[in-house]
This record gives C-alpha cells, structure tokens and sequence, in this order.
C-alpha cells in the first residue's frame, strides 16, 4: 500500500470505528433500505457511450491531496446541475473530510438536485460503509484494491450488491486487475494516478485495458483535461471516464463538460 493510501487507511479505520460506537448496524441498514431507491449506475454508464464517445462520471472535488484547493467557490448542488446540463451520464461525490475536503451531506445534497446515479467516492474498509453509502443515498461504491484484500474487497462487493448499488473497482497495475477479474468484477476503474509520485499518465489505461475481465465496462480514472485525452482513452478500449480536477477548475462547468465530451 502506499505512504497516501496507508495514512488514509488508518484514519478512516478510527472513523469508521467511532461512527459504528454511535449507530448500531441494524440502525444503518434500516436507513439504508428506506433510502431513495438505487438508480443504476452501470446501466448509466452502458447507456451512455456510443461510438465516438465515452460516458462521463463527472466528480465533485474540492481539494485533493496532490493538488490541494481545488475549487473555493464550492456548491455541490449547483456543481451537479452544470455537470447534467453538460451532459455527464453520472456523479462522483467525495466524501472524505481529511484529504479531500469532502463531506457526506454533498453526497445527499448533489444527488437531490439532479437525477443522475451517484458513487459515493470514499475509501471503504469496512462493510458497514456500504450500508451507510446507501443510507447517503448512493448508487454505487469504490472499491480501491490497493488497499484492501481479496476478502474484504469481496465482503464489499456482496453488500453492494445486497443493497442494489454497482461496485465501481479501482486498479493500478496489473496484479491488481488479475484480482479484479478473479473477484468477477464486471465494473473495473483503471487509475492512471500513481499514488506514491502522483503523477498521472493516460498510458496506464493503456497498458492494463487489454487485460480487463472481457464481460467488464472499463473506466478511465484520473488525469484527462481536454477532448483529445477522451479520443485516445476511447482507443485504448475505456468506455467510461471519470473526471475530477478539470472541470472543477472552470468557471462554466456545463460548458466545459460539454467541450470535454466532444
Ligand atoms: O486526487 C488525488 O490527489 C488522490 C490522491 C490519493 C488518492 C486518490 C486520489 N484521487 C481520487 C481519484 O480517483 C480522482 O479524484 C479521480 O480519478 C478524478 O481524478 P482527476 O480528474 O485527476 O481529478
């Protein structure tokens, strides 16, 4: 794991020890199965790419470990209505304070103002996470392999799935994406940040898609800032992107998400 993950890790296992000291799971699972019904998150994503072009999970992002502040001005409702006008097939909302400056309540905010599936995006260690995403409202969850093992990383897949949502799960490298396919991912985030420089290289995707389980729909993570970017990840095999800093730095994000989609 690395130094960033391995930080992360270690705080949201004491925050995910002192929410469960004040909510019982029975607690967070009912509220879970009250919540808005799941609306697809896959089926989004599988609507929305076509020839020529890649469904978008556009991200509410506002600061970010290798970056820092990104976006002062900061209206995760407004944020999510330029991203539908735009054009986007769905959102990606941070929830983690620490590093991201994220908050639950921009998931249950975002997702009220618009009618696009949401993955909560938050570094999960724990199951109980999964029940308190749906409770937020979630469509979907992250499940980042660099940081979990095979077992907890199918504990959370199985919850997910329990609770209707999609599991978006997120590789590095090709060791990781050899377990994605073993664990029978069919929705597979490749990560073109390395998470120890922090540098971003489209030609990860590159490198790894070939490798992707064949039944998955493939998404490029991290790193694409213009229209080109999206023509050669299409070229690699992705057929989902997922965009954070770029459109968070614009002052007119619908008219830049549409830029960015061609
Ligand atoms: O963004 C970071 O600095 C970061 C650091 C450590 C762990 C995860 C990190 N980012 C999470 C993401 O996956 C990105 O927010 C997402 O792929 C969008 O990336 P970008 O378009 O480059 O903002």
């Amino acid at each position: 794991m690395t130094d960033i993950l391995a930080k992360i890790a270690a705080y949201k296992r004491e925050d995910v020890a002192d929410r469960k000291r004040r909510r019982a799971f029975a607690q967070v699972d009912a509220a879970a199965k009250a919540a808005s019904s799941p609306r697809g998150f896959k089926a989004a994503l599988e609507a929305g790419h076509a020839p020529g072009k890649l469904s978008l999970i556009a991200e509410i992002k506002k600061a970010s470990p290798s970056k820092g502040l990104i976006r002062a001005d900061f209206d995760p409702p407004a944020l999510a209505r330029a991203y539908a006008e735009g054009g986007a097939a769905c959102l990606s909302i941070l929830t983690d304070g620490p590093s991201f400056q994220g908050a639950d309540g921009y998931l249950i905010d975002a997702r009220a103002a618009v009618a696009l599936p949401c993955i909560r995006k938050d570094f999960l260690v724990d199951p109980w996470q999964v029940a308190e995403s749906r409770a937020l409202g979630a469509d979907a969850i992250l499940v980042i392999l660099a940081m979990i093992d095979d077992a907890l990383a199918a504990d959370l897949m199985s919850e997910a799935a329990r609770l209707g949502m999609d599991a978006l799960v997120e590789v590095h490298d090709e060791a990781e994406m050899e377990r994605a396919g073993k664990l029978g991912s069919t929705l597979v985030g490749i990560n073109n940040r390395d998470l120890k420089s922090f540098v971003v290289d489209l030609a990860v995707t590159e490198r790894l898609a070939a490798q992707a389980p064949a039944d998955a729909l493939l998404v490029t993570e991290s790193g694409l800032f213009v229209h080109d970017d999206v023509v050669r990840m299409e070229a690699a095999g992705a057929k989902a992107m997922l965009v954070g800093e770029s459109l968070m730095r614009q002052v007119n994000v619908a008219a830049a998400t549409k830029a960015l989609l061609g």
